[in-house]
């Protein structure tokens, strides 16, 4: 499940990562007969590794721009130092605390045998219709309690492929996904896998031409205009409704369906983004970043440690990691652009801005709330489980930060 949780939360927002993963985790945990929380908590720290260590994620994206750092260092030091961390938290502490905090599966979770099973079977149809219903994203960055959360007694919450009233993901029980009609075999892991791993490797394929190859060499240019995050994402794009949908036999106008269904959580994210790329310059034009980044550093504070304290702090106040990270980005810009570090060195502070916006979710973060109810947990098991997760994976995270910071 972590693996899982590591791969499919590279192109996804962590939180609609949730409303894809969670059926499996479901079935993983019926067929084990364990808690939840033992397969749940890897997966969780996957998604939440990637989503604040890794672009595409708009938080390293966002603070890699305004830091001016290219996005293959931050995927060079996130994937250093976000491995280890999702080890000790995900992998260790998920089997120590699923031994001991004892959850299980909602009754009427998707696949359950009995009648909101076959509710779900009966409204489902495994279509992409799902997650637009479930306003994937809504609950995200408004942070409200439970937004887009499941309601798992209403059989509605199921993302696409889910609500099959199978124990199995759509199509996984025959081997057939249905779309229109028209039934057609799943696409192959390999093909899922490269596609989800082609933005990541343009982006690296840039760093690696913008350091190998001499300034004014042709090819070093078209790798880097190639790996640039918005044109190696628009590539991703087309390659996937070529090869997962035209390829495949998906109409025009259903592409275009699914293409504006999709723009609704992007407008959510864009606003989380946003908001917290605002708040930043107003702290910085009201003087606030900067007393706030001098007085760390004026206490000895190396800009690395202040990084992560401000960031763990916004991450506090206010929930959101992504705000969190684009706000201290835009606070400690102007240190950081003062002294002359090198990519390495900025891509680690940009790790630990992402490892102190993971730092304790609780209730005001909406990821709390849509964890609690996804995984059939009171508030106390989660402050036990998740946040205690998210601590751990921002203290390693930021010690890994730390400890290669003194190599580069
Ligand atoms: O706005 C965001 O970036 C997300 O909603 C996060 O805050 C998640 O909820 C989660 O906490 C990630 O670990």
């Amino acid at each position: 499940m972590g693996v899982t949780g590591l791969v499919l939360g590279i192109p996804v927002f962590f939180d609609i990562g949730i409303f894809v993963l969670a059926p499996l985790v479901y079935v993983a945990a019926r067929r084990g007969g364990r808690s939840l929380v033992l397969y749940a908590m890897p997966m969780l720290a996957g998604l939440s590794m990637t989503h604040a260590f890794l672009p595409p994620h708009p938080g390293p994206v966002t603070a890699g721009g305004l830091l001016g750092v290219g996005m293959g260092w931050i995927i060079a030091m996130g994937l250093l130092c976000g491995i280890p961390a999702w080890l000790v938290s995900g992998v260790w502490w998920g089997a120590f605390i699923g031994k001991r905090v004892l959850v299980e599966v909602p009754a009427d979770a998707p696949g359950a045998p009995g009648p909101a099973g076959g509710a779900a079977a009966a409204g489902g149809g495994g279509g992409g219709g799902a997650p637009a219903e479930q306003a994937p994203g809504g609950g995200v960055a408004t942070g409200e309690p439970g937004g887009g959360a499941p309601s798992t007694a209403t059989g509605t919450v199921e993302p696409a492929g889910a609500a099959t009233g199978t124990v199995e993901p759509a199509g996984a029980a025959t081997g057939t996904v249905e779309r229109a009609g028209v039934a057609t075999a799943p696409p192959s892991v390999a093909l899922i896998s490269l596609i989800i791993a082609v933005p990541m490797l343009l982006i690296l394929g840039a760093t690696v031409g913008s350091v190998a190859l001499p300034e004014g060499s042709g090819l070093r240019d078209v790798l880097i205009f190639l790996g640039t995050p918005a044109i190696a994402l628009t590539i991703s794009v087309l390659l996937a409704m070529y090869l997962l949908g035209v390829r495949r036999g998906t109409s025009m106008g259903e592409l275009s369906r699914i293409s504006g269904e999709s723009l609704r959580p992007v407008g959510m994210i864009l606003l989380v983004v946003g908001a917290g790329a605002f708040f930043g310059k107003v702290l910085q034009e009201t003087g606030v970043g900067d007393a706030l980044a001098g007085s760390m550093t004026a206490i000895g504070l190396p800009v690395i440690a202040s990084a992560y304290l401000i960031s763990a702090a916004l991450r506090i106040a206010q929930g959101s990691a992504t705000v969190a990270i684009v706000t201290t980005a835009g606070i400690i810009g102007p240190t950081v652009a003062a002294e002359s570090y090198s990519q390495p060195q900025i891509a680690l502070i940009v790790v630990a801005v992402s490892a102190g916006s993971i730092i304790a979710s609780h209730v005001n973060d909406g990821g709390f709330w849509i964890v609690s109810k996804y995984f059939n947990m009171s508030v106390k098991d989660t402050l036990k489980t998740w946040t205690v997760l998210e601590t751990i994976l921002s203290v390693v995270g930021f010690a890994a930060a730390g400890l290669v910071w003194m190599f580069v």
